[in-house]
């Protein structure tokens, strides 16, 4: 067929199954019958727009030129009448389209990261809000992470010439000039049109590290050319989703290798997407508005005969500690590894005695078990019960971080690093790069002055007992089979 054809939206919607299936993506229609099963989001995810428009979906998740490298050209079936497309495609608002009268606040009104959160609730589309914003079912890990911090004390002491701080730290082998790092998270291009080249940027002027999630919007090529750009330091690190296919993720960890990023992070905590029913409710209200069939994409019944049995998302829920063998060996001697979404003492053992450098408590920003422990919680138990841990590896964290007081906490209890995942998003959002420099700028200054207050000049001086703990401590684990509660000693 030859690919100048104009297609009717009629036309393509007969190509709706998986013996015949097409698919609108920028105004383009593509045969994807053949390449289903190749496919390595797998089938499921693409049946699901069989024969209508996908580019909501498709876009922050390829980057451009994935359908000429991937696709033979013959699968591309001409371009869409545009007018007939309008009716099939839906109203997709682009970026900063809809902003309230209004509008967000001028940047230099934002004078903490709960603004520039508001800012990017006014200016985001709702899909995009929706993602960044939800969690798993009833949100009890989300809100744990956020209000877990306030139930820490500082021990402040005072008369201690704090004149000059300084705030150095090397996380995972890099020279950090600040104590956090930018959490990776998917789709930074339903935000911003620059997408995670506005993380980049922010990392290089701060010359802090971001873990590049692997379901970047952005080509992981473009964002280590961002990198080389001129500027001043910053370093990526590349986090990896291991997938159903063996080969398919080696490939990523070579390809990862290649590009130069410094260290691999392995998210361990996704057998299966978490429960977000705020993001289910968005695309079962779109379909219904839309007049179609909403077909879930969790559940444990097959699509059809035909299809592979769909665990909710696109992980490989096989995966066990055993595979992490041939994921080290893949990354080689590139740099160290660190285990995200580690939450118990028995795993970090595991981790820790497996060889790997560092482990990295999260919960994954709430999103994945709902009721699971905060990476905070994590991190007292983990104290508690093995705390040979600090001599073995190093301990990173995330979760709820919206106060340069929070990381300062978890520094004094043994942390490494500590890394923000929605601030980031929220930042680019409403402002692009600007708004990821301002976080930065904003957890700086809080940073500095907090360690003034405290009664520190460098993070090397924190100790656990410059905080008060005991609010907390009660909640966790008295007893672990196989392990020695250690509380004295802390
Ligand atoms: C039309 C032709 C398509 C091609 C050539 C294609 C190609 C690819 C490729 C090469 C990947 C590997 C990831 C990467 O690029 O870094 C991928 C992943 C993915 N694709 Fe597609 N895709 C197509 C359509 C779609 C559609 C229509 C959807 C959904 C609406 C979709 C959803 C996904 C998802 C969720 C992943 C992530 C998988 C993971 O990270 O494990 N794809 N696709
Ligand atoms: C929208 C969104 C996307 C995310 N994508 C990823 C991802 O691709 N890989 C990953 O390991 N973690 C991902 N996370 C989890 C973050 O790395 C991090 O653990 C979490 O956001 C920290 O909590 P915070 O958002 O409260 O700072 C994502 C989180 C959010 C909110």
């Amino acid at each position: 067929m030859a690919p100048d054809r104009i297609l009717t939206a009629d036309e393509i919607a007969k190509h709706n199954s998986r013996q015949s299936c097409w698919v609108v993506i920028d105004g383009h229609a593509y045969d994807v019958t053949d390449f289903l099963d190749q496919h390595p989001g797998g089938s499921a995810i693409i049946l699901r727009y069989a024969g209508k428009d996908a580019t909501e979906e498709y876009s922050p998740v390829h980057s451009p030129g994935t359908i000429e490298k991937e696709l033979p050209k013959d699968k591309h079936l001409g371009q869409v009448d545009l007018m007939t497309f309008l009716s099939i495609r839906k109203a997709s608002k682009s970026p900063l389209t809809n902003a309230t009268p209004s509008g967000p606040l001028p940047i230099e009104m934002c004078v903490n990261l709960h603004d520039i959160s508001l800012a990017a609730q006014k200016v985001l589309p709702e899909r995009a809000w929706t993602y960044y914003a939800s969690a798993s079912e009833d949100l009890h890990s989300h809100r744990r992470n956020l209000h877990d911090w306030d139930r820490i004390l500082f021990r402040p002491r005072v008369l201690k010439n704090v004149k000059h701080v300084n705030m150095h730290r090397k996380i995972l082998g890099f020279e950090s000039s600040l104590p956090f790092f930018i959490a990776p998270a998917a789709m930074a291009g339903l935000g911003h049109p620059d997408g995670e080249r506005c993380l980049v940027r922010g990392a290089k002027k701060f010359n802090i590290p971001y873990f590049v999630s692997d379901g970047s919007s952005v080509s992981h090529e473009d964002l280590a050319q961002e990198l080389e750009r001129e500027g001043y330091g910053g370093v990526l690190f590349y986090q990896l989703y291991a997938k159903k296919k063996k080969d398919l993720t080696i490939q990523r960890i070579h390809r990862a290798r290649q590009l130069g990023y410094k260290a691999l992070i392995i998210t361990v905590d996704t057998a299966v997407m978490g429960i977000r029913e705020e993001d289910d409710r968005y695309r079962m209200r779109q379909a219904f508005e839309r007049g179609e069939k909403y077909i879930p994409l969790c559940g444990l019944a097959p699509l059809t005969k035909d299809d592979d049995w769909v665990l909710r998302g696109v992980h490989n829920a096989a995966l066990d500690w055993n595979d992490l063998k041939w994921v080290k060996e893949a990354w080689g001697n590139t740099g160290p590894i660190s285990i995200k979404g580690i939450l118990t003492t028995e795993d970090a053992k595991i981790a820790c005695e497996m060889g790997f450098q560092s482990i990295y408590l999260s919960n994954h920003g709430g999103r994945q078990i709902d009721s699971g422990p905060s990476g905070l919680r994590a991190l007292l138990e983990i104290r508690r019960f093995y705390p040979d841990v600090f001599d073995k590896c190093e301990v990173l964290l995330d979760g709820g971080v919206r106060r340069s007081r929070d990381i300062l906490k978890a520094l004094c209890l043994g942390a490494t690093g500590v890394g923000l995942g929605r601030p980031f998003l929220y930042a680019l959002s409403a402002y692009g790069t600007e708004g990821v420099l301002k976080v930065i700028q904003i957890l700086s200054d809080e940073l500095e002055i907090s360690m003034r207050l405290l009664g520190v000049t460098s993070l090397d001086e924190l100790r656990p007992h410059m905080v008060n703990k005991l609010d907390l401590d009660n909640s966790i684990m008295r007893e672990i089979p196989g392990f020695k509660n250690s509380t004295s000693k802390l």
